[in-house]
């Protein structure tokens, strides 16, 4: 779906905008020791209901990459617009706004908190935003239910495999109609059969409107993606088209 926008939008006809622009971005980390170019010059663009796929080594700047598209870290000079916003032009309250309005982040580790139970997690973003407890309960319930955990709502994070939590996380992160998903290595605890799961669960959602980043090491992450990018030194390239 996203690739035929893409065809759309560059053959001159009215297509939907970029929901994630990325230009020029740069971003040095220095130290007593070295200046590292953890990204460098990286360029493109994503649209609602892409799965987008970044692999590469370890040290190649992925993790940068993600947490400056978060809000997390800024950048030395580029810009990034999520969906119209220019996120550099944002205070650390307008990017925590940004975060619980339309970027959802998961990690490898899922960083859920181990009293509450499942849907407790989920719900917690919408209670920060102002939803009452019957809304945000509501909320998380549904949210629940498309990630595949209907019926295990009420379980702790200990009480859940792995998937299972990564699953929670996946909930939390898009619940209250957040758009963009940016995820770090999000299978790196799971065995394959896991894995596989949660990279389905992640082309579902894509194919329901949303738009994932996925950093990944797992080469299983490609077969499921629109769109490839291998990261080196700090670069981006496009690999190939994986879906059509
Ligand atoms: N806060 C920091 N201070 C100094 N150097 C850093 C910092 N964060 C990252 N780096 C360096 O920037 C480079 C890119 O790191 P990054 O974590 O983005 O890579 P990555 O591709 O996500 O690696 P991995 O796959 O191991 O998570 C590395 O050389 C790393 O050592």
């Amino acid at each position: 779906m996203a690739n035929q926008q893409r065809l759309l939008t560059t053959t001159g006809s009215l297509g939907p905008p970029a929901l994630l622009d990325v230009s020029g971005l740069h971003r040095a980390f220095v130290t007593p020791a070295e200046t590292v170019c953890a990204v460098r010059d990286v360029t493109f663009s994503a649209y609602a209901g892409e799965f987008v796929c970044i692999y590469g080594a370890s040290g190649s700047g992925k993790s940068t990459l993600l947490n400056l598209i978060a809000g997390l870290d800024v950048a030395d000079s580029g810009t990034i617009h999520v969906n119209g916003v220019d996120v550099g032009a944002l205070d650390e309250g307008g990017r925590a706004r940004l975060r619980l309005e339309t970027i959802g982040v998961v990690f490898q580790d899922h960083l859920l908190i181990d009293e509450f139970t499942a849907w407790e997690n989920v719900a917690l973003p919408l209670e920060v935003r102002g939803f009452t407890g019957a809304e945000a309960r509501a909320s998380a319930l549904a949210e629940l239910e498309r990630v595949g955990l209907a019926g295990l709502e009420d379980r702790l994070p200990s009480q859940l495999s792995g998937g299972q939590r990564q699953r929670v996380g996946i909930a939390r992160a898009l619940v209250g109609q957040r758009r963009v998903l940016l995820a770090d290595e999000p299978t790196g605890s799971l065995d394959s059969a896991n894995s596989r799961a949660l990279f389905a669960l992640i082309r579902k959602l894509c194919d329901q409107g949303t738009l994932a980043v996925v950093c990944s090491h797992d080469p299983m992450c490609q077969e499921f993606a629109d769109t490839v990018y291998e990261m080196v030194d700090g670069r981006l390239r496009q690999r190939e088209v994986a879906r059509l």
